[in-house]
């Protein structure tokens, strides 16, 4: 269910995202040149974290958090929950799992979207990302769930990608490597100290040399294994100074700016992919056909490609579409 808070948010992010394109297209200049000058780019900090559940990221985040802050940096922590667009459940971004951050004047704590197709939430955070950088916030961090498809996304909008882990191995940890590992430019494994200080160390080595085995992404920078413990902070300035090393090296070489300029275009196309989709399933026609085609597929009478052209034939047909604005409201 949508709270009216949601909903209103909501509303107020098309606004500003509707006024931010306006003001764009009048001085016919990028959206994000807008707002933020090549400086505040050049000091931002945008990372995606992800982590199993249970691997730390609400108490990393809250001692990272606090660490920013105190040094006079402002965080906006967002969240991207695959979950939350089919169960209703957010399992993100909720304040009460950071309550020092969320209290604190210089931190924002976005609860994740808990409506609509994946896509929109994915293009609600992204937009809530412009938004931020637009705010003055110099570091932003987009938290998901390390079990989807979703980091893939999230690095479509951010600089660098973080993975956090805890001190244990298992299956469950193998299968998270493979995919995530070859996004990450930094590995922390989270809770070293106490009675984990040496399984810590162990999973420190066994991430480092898995990540030898990973095509390079960047010329200037191979990813990093550091050891933090969340509970005790030690080595999470560590972690604020990789991270500031990859935004320098990446920015002076000149593969941030183009790194970012790429997730432009990328998600220009996600948005038309959206739209698209959305104008087709609305369309008239199509909306007439659609119950049936499914149906024939499912019975196998028709191939899924037939249907697939039957449909496009009779959306291409007609030129009548939607309204885009109706479409906007339908997302609310
Ligand atoms: N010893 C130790 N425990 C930690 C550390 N960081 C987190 N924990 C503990 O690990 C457990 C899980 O921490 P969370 O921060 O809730 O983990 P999470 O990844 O956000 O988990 P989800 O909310 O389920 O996604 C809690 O009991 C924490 O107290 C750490 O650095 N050292």
């Amino acid at each position: 269910m949508i709270t009216d808070i949601e909903r209103r948010c909501s509303s107020v992010l098309i606004l500003v995202n509707v006024l931010l394109e306006q003001v764009a297209e009048l001085s016919q200049t990028d959206c994000t040149d807008g707002i933020v000058t090549t400086h505040q780019r050049l000091l931002l900090e945008k990372a995606g974290l992800t982590g199993p559940p249970g691997a730390g990221k609400s108490t990393f985040i809250e001692a990272f958090g606090k660490f920013l802050t105190d040094s006079g940096h402002k965080v906006a922590v967002l969240a991207v929950d695959p979950s939350s667009s089919t169960t209703g459940g957010s399992l993100l971004g909720d304040k009460t799992r950071m309550p020092e951050l969320s209290r604190d004047m210089n931190a924002y704590i976005r609860p994740s979207p808990t409506s609509g197709t994946l896509g929109g939430v994915n293009r609600r955070t992204n937009e809530a990302i412009v938004l931020c950088e637009g705010a003055g916030y110099d570091v932003i961090l987009v938290e998901t769930v390390g079990v989807g498809q979703s980091e893939f996304v999230v690095a479509d909008m951010v600089d660098m990608f973080v993975l956090l882990v805890p001190p244990a191995g298992g299956d469950e940890l193998q299968a998270l490597k493979k995919g995530i590992v070859e996004v990450a430019d930094l590995v922390v494994v989270n809770k070293a100290d106490g009675d984990l200080l040496p399984a810590a160390r162990r999973i420190q080595a066994e991430y480092t040399s898995a990540l030898k085995f990973v095509r390079p992404r960047s010329v200037v920078w191979k990813p990093r294994v550091i050891r933090v413990s969340s509970l005790t902070k030690e080595g999470i300035p560590k972690a604020w100074d990789r991270m500031t090393g990859f935004r320098n090296k990446t920015w002076n070489s000149g593969e941030l700016d183009m790194k970012r300029r790429r997730q432009h275009r990328v998600w220009m196309w996600n948005h038309i992919q959206d739209s698209m989709i959305k104008l087709f399933r609305q369309h008239p026609s199509v909306q007439r056909l659609i119950d049936r085609m499914e149906d024939r597929v499912m019975r196998g009478e028709i191939t899924p490609g037939a249907a697939a052209d039957a449909l496009l034939r009779e959306f291409q047909k007609s030129p009548k579409t939607s309204n885009p604005e109706q479409i906007q409201q339908d997302e609310l």
